[in-house]
């Protein structure tokens, strides 16, 4: 309904570093926010339309790719990525009152918060004990059940802001003060975001299997087109062993040339390639197109083979070999 508020999914709960993702999109503040505690969760309710996109974290300068995500949208009813947002990301401890440092053996956050206070946790809390959250602020909030089975919870800085019975033991925590996550939004196929010239290209490339060179085949269909890659990843399809799809990270919009012909020749060596969406880049740094992968190349290199069938083909002689649609 045009002019309707949209309704957002996200991996909360409030307080997560996806819901300040979130709140980077224009509107969003005013529009319907729901929760999920997985990201599975926030991308079903975009299957099932009770959402309208969702956003997830997908991958972060630390730790690498959100193997969750990337596993989620490669598979199952199609999705389609539509903006990436980064968000610089910074840890606090944050504890019962009355706990110390010296009192805390279990602690609790997400994977990847985890992954990315390590070397701090090993100087302050050697053997500390880690205990999985679904988020980090999930991880937080859970310090104040009654039943609690950890002492400490890695978060956001605004989590304990908002929170004053979760008093900060350390801020700061994070081993590289730099870190930055970015997260997409996602929604069903639909409307295609406009192509800006500083776009990217996701998708999702099964690896043909026993085909010595497959690797280097699908990596030549960007190369040859001057097409940069900006991520490029290998998971287990969890078919069986030895089994792998590339999710993969191009430089530029479907709507050049340059990468629809890539992703023609993509789904040719891997009919199953799977588009993931074509959206403006974070950073918004155009991209540098080598004259002869431009729009312009790629129409006059069209035409010209045209003009050859248009004033040749008819005097292919029939009987003569294959025939011209062989
Ligand atoms: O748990 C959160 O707050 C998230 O949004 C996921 C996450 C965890 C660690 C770094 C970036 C995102």
């Amino acid at each position: 309904m045009p002019g309707a508020v949209p309704t957002y999914s996200f991996l909360g709960p409030e307080g997560t570093f996806t819901e300040a993702a979130l709140m980077q999109v224009p509107g969003a503040g005013d529009a319907v926010r729901v929760p999920a505690s997985t990201v599975n969760a926030a991308l079903d309710a975009v299957r099932e339309s009770s959402a309208d996109a969702a956003m997830v974290p997908i991958e972060n300068s630390v730790e690498g790719g959100v193997t969750a995500t990337l596993d989620a949208i490669a598979g199952g009813q199609e999705l389609r990525i539509v903006r990436e947002v980064l968000v610089p990301i910074s840890f606090v401890l944050v504890a019962r009152p009355g706990t110390r440092l010296g009192d805390v053996r279990r602690v609790s956050t997400h994977g990847h918060a985890w992954a990315q206070c390590r070397l701090w946790m090993d100087q302050h809390i050697p053997g500390a004990e880690y205990v999985p959250g679904s988020s980090t602020a999930a991880a937080a909030m859970g310090l104040l059940e009654p039943d609690c089975h950890y002492d400490a919870a890695i978060c956001a800085p605004l989590v304990a802001q908002e929170q004053p019975g979760l008093p900060v033991l350390a801020e700061n925590i994070g081993d590289n003060p730099g870190a930055v996550t970015r997260f997409v939004l996602v929604s069903r196929p639909g409307k295609l975001p406009e192509r800006t010239g500083a776009d990217k290209t996701t998708v999702v490339v099964p690896l043909p299997e026993d085909r010595p060179g497959a690797l280097m085949e699908i990596l030549d269909q960007f190369a040859t087109r001057g097409v940069n890659l900006s991520r490029i990843e290998s998971r287990p399809t969890g078919q069986y062993l030895g089994h792998y799809f590339f999710s993969i990270d191009a430089d530029g919009h479907v709507g050049d040339a340059r990468v629809a012909d890539a992703l023609a020749g993509l789904h040719r060596i891997s009919p199953a390639t799977r588009f993931l969406g074509s959206y403006p880049r974070a950073d918004r740094q155009p991209i540098e197109v080598q004259a002869h992968t431009s729009d312009r190349a790629f129409a006059a290199s069209r035409n010209w083979v045209e003009s050859i069938l248009d004033t040749e083909s008819l005097q292919v002689e029939s009987g003569s070999g294959p025939s011209p649609t062989a």
